[in-house]
């Protein structure tokens, strides 16, 4: 779906406490790679769980375009794959969405295939680098047929004939273009390597190796990590459980935390440790976080929260945590919002390149919500007003097609003393469809309000 339609406002109220037990939906990182290494590989996968989340969606889409048999039975997912290397080129543009990981890692997965592919988006990805990906594929032999200005999308790969293996130091703190390496390596004979300095999320080196890729991964004694990437190998179909996505959790886990007297249960979270800095955080702030029925479920280890309301103090984040918590940093203001004293947050260059501005972004809609902070080239301070007293009552957010600025402000407001107001719901879509639904239904006081003139 496109945001270009008519906005939907929504306001978020003060809440009673906040109680009862909830189910996170699917991982969306996870997700995505389900689809694209299901697609990819020969025989059957079945997916439980997925997320079908709009990024998420697109990306079944893209894979269909290209040759995979794609349906829906019961509760499951059931994909028929072409078989790595066998890819079909798509009759038309793959429309992306908003979504950068889908785009990203289908870059790599198709760019090295003898054939012509187009990118596009909403207004959001367009906006988004594109380099960071594109530059390992051009030293494999990939043409950049068209781009935007900058690198941008969008625009049209044509793969060589050949690709050439190459070893990638990774540039960035960035999960989305080591797997896009990755993914170009599956059809390139020889042995790729990426070079991970600061380690990211690791879905995509598990799951391949799952799928049955010659991928081996070694740590040096600086703690940097050498992926080695055996191309055009079979792959086979797998069954998959999607565990529950951190990422969501994150909102209602926030709001359980800053509305007095709640206490509430999310089942069946990830907490693969590249994905747990927040947990770790909140927990340095004083929340109250009981861990339980931790569990391994098809490779990866998932547990339940049980969350109290608790009073926060302000906490420094190391920078070096930011990979395992990249997406959590907005919603991690709005608790800072409520803590006693400063919270700073350092190491955060890469927020500025998601769906939105999101340092810009948060810092814009704190001040319109009376929360006083600083935004840092790359960091941000938030100086806390525990109770939320004289928080919330500004304008409308604005949430530049940005799901989490979006669910992040409207926690905010459940807490706030004066309602907080977003500027358009729709985009919560792209990521947590449930979101509305499940936070009404532990007492959040959140509703879709009339379009704003
Ligand atoms: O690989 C992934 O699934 C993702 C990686 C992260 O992006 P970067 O690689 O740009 O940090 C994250 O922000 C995104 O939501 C999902
Ligand atoms: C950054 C995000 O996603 P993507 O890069 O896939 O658009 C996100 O979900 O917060």
């Amino acid at each position: 779906m496109s945001h270009s339609a008519a906005s939907q406002p929504a306001i978020a109220r003060n809440s009673r406490p906040l109680t009862g037990e909830v189910r996170i939906p699917g991982d969306k990182s996870i997700s995505h790679r389900s689809f694209m290494f299901g697609g990819l590989a020969a025989g059957e996968t079945r997916i439980i769980g997925l997320l079908e989340g709009e990024d998420v969606l697109r990306t079944g889409q893209a894979m269909k375009a290209m040759g995979a048999h794609i349906e829906k039975k019961g509760e499951e997912w059931i994909i028929r794959g072409t078989g790595n290397g066998a890819l079909l080129q798509p009759q038309a543009p793959l429309d992306f969405g908003n979504a950068g990981t889908g785009a990203r890692l289908t870059m790599g997965l198709v760019g090295t295939y003898d054939m012509e592919t187009t990118f596009i988006g909403d207004a959001s990805l367009q906006s988004r680098p594109m380099g960071r990906v594109l530059d390992p594929l051009r030293q494999m032999g990939v043409q950049v047929l068209s781009a935007a200005s900058g690198d941008r999308m969008p625009l049209t790969l044509r793969g060589p004939a050949h690709a050439a293996p190459i070893t990638y130091q990774v540039p960035m703190a960035s999960a989305q273009v080591k797997s896009a390496v990755l993914l170009a390596a599956l059809n390139t004979p020889g042995i790729t390597t990426v070079i991970e300095p600061i380690m990211t999320r690791d879905h995509t080196e598990k799951m391949l190796k799952g799928f049955g890729a010659k991928i081996d991964v070694e740590t040096d004694e600086r703690g940097v990590r050498h992926i080695f990437i055996e191309g055009q190998g079979k792959l086979t179909g797998q069954t998959i459980h999607v565990p529950g996505d951190p990422s969501s959790a994150a909102f209602p886990l926030v709001a359980a935390l800053i509305v007095p007297g709640s206490d509430i249960t999310i089942c069946n979270v990830l907490m693969n440790p590249t994905r747990t800095g927040l947990i770790l955080t909140l927990q340095e702030m004083g929340a109250d976080i009981e861990i339980f029925n931790p569990r391994n479920e098809g490779g990866e280890d998932v547990a339940d929260l049980r969350v109290r309301h608790s009073q926060l103090k302000g906490v420094t984040v190391p920078a070096e945590r930011a990979p395992s918590m990249i997406d959590e940093y907005p919603v991690l203001a709005v608790a800072a919002s409520f803590a006693e004293g400063e919270t700073r947050m350092p190491g955060l260059e890469e927020l500025r390149v998601k769906e939105s501005d999101r340092l810009a972004a948060m810092a814009a809609g704190l001040r319109q919500n009376h929360v006083d902070c600083t935004e840092g080239e790359a960091s941000l301070a938030v100086r806390g007003v525990p109770g939320g007293k004289g928080l919330g009552g500004g304008e409308a957010v604005k949430t530049h097609l940005d799901h989490r600025i979006a669910m992040s402000f409207l926690v905010m407001g459940l807490a706030s003393q004066h309602p907080v107001t977003i500027d358009d719901k729709a985009v919560i879509a792209t990521s947590f469809p449930e979101f509305m639904d499940l936070m009404t239904g532990l007492g959040a006081h959140i509703e879709a309000v009339e379009a704003m003139p």
